[in-house]
């Protein structure tokens, strides 16, 4: 009987390996012609499965979905990927969080970043992790290196827009939230609730 437990138990463990492997790929190829904006010109990718180990090694987290959701939050928004297309490979949990984190591209720029605002702290308990993830490592990174074209200023804008987002994204999880503080901080820029 034990050894039966501990067989079906290991059959869960390798399936959830496998889709998460699967969904590492999925995005790898999705994202496999863009780059990040830096000097070096990083591939996309790093940026997703950053966010993905920002949650599972600073955030101390283990929900598949929401793992799965960090490594596709940028396929609708930035590939040809659909909504559709996500439900079918990685199902209707999957999906929906996607969608969450899914900014409107037709919208004017300045409209855009508001609606992040207005609508963080709305969000789903698990978009606002992926959320607070995707600023950690878009904040650490620009402390890094410098997007190419950005002005000093522009660093700056996207550090006080940032941290409003984040003010509505509060009481979700403790060492992203210290972290983002601490970057905040450091920058001195204030976190002020919208
Ligand atoms: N810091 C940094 N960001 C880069 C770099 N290359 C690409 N990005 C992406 O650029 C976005 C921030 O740039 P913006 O000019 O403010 O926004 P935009 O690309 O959506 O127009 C982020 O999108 P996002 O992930 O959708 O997040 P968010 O800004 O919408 O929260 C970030 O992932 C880079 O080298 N450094
Ligand atoms: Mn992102």
């Amino acid at each position: 009987m034990a050894e039966r437990n501990s067989n079906t138990q290991d059959e869960a463990y390798a399936k959830i390996v496998k889709e998460i492997v699967r969904c590492t790929n999925f995005a790898a190829i999705k994202h496999k012609d863009q780059r990040r904006k830096d000097k070096q010109k990083t591939p996309y990718v790093n940026h997703v499965i950053g966010v993905a180990h920002i949650l599972v090694s600073e955030g101390g987290i283990s929900d598949v979905s929401v793992i799965q959701a960090a490594l596709l939050h940028d396929t609708v928004e930035d590939t040809d990927t659909s909504f559709y297309e996500l439900q079918a490979e990685f199902g209707e949990d999957v999906a929906t969080l996607v969608k969450e984190l899914t900014d409107d591209k037709s919208l004017p720029k300045a409209e855009r970043k508001a609606l992040q605002i207005a609508h963080a702290q709305h969000a789903s308990y698990r978009a606002k992790l992926v959320k607070l993830a995707d600023k950690l490592y878009n904040l650490r990174d620009l402390r890094r290196a410098t997007p190419e074209g950005w002005t000093e200023e522009r660093v700056q804008e996207y550090f006080e827009w940032a941290a409003q987002v984040v003010a509505g994204l509060k009481g979700t999880n403790p060492a992203l939230e210290e972290a983002l503080d601490q970057l905040f901080r450091e920058r001195g820029v204030e976190m002020i609730a919208s």
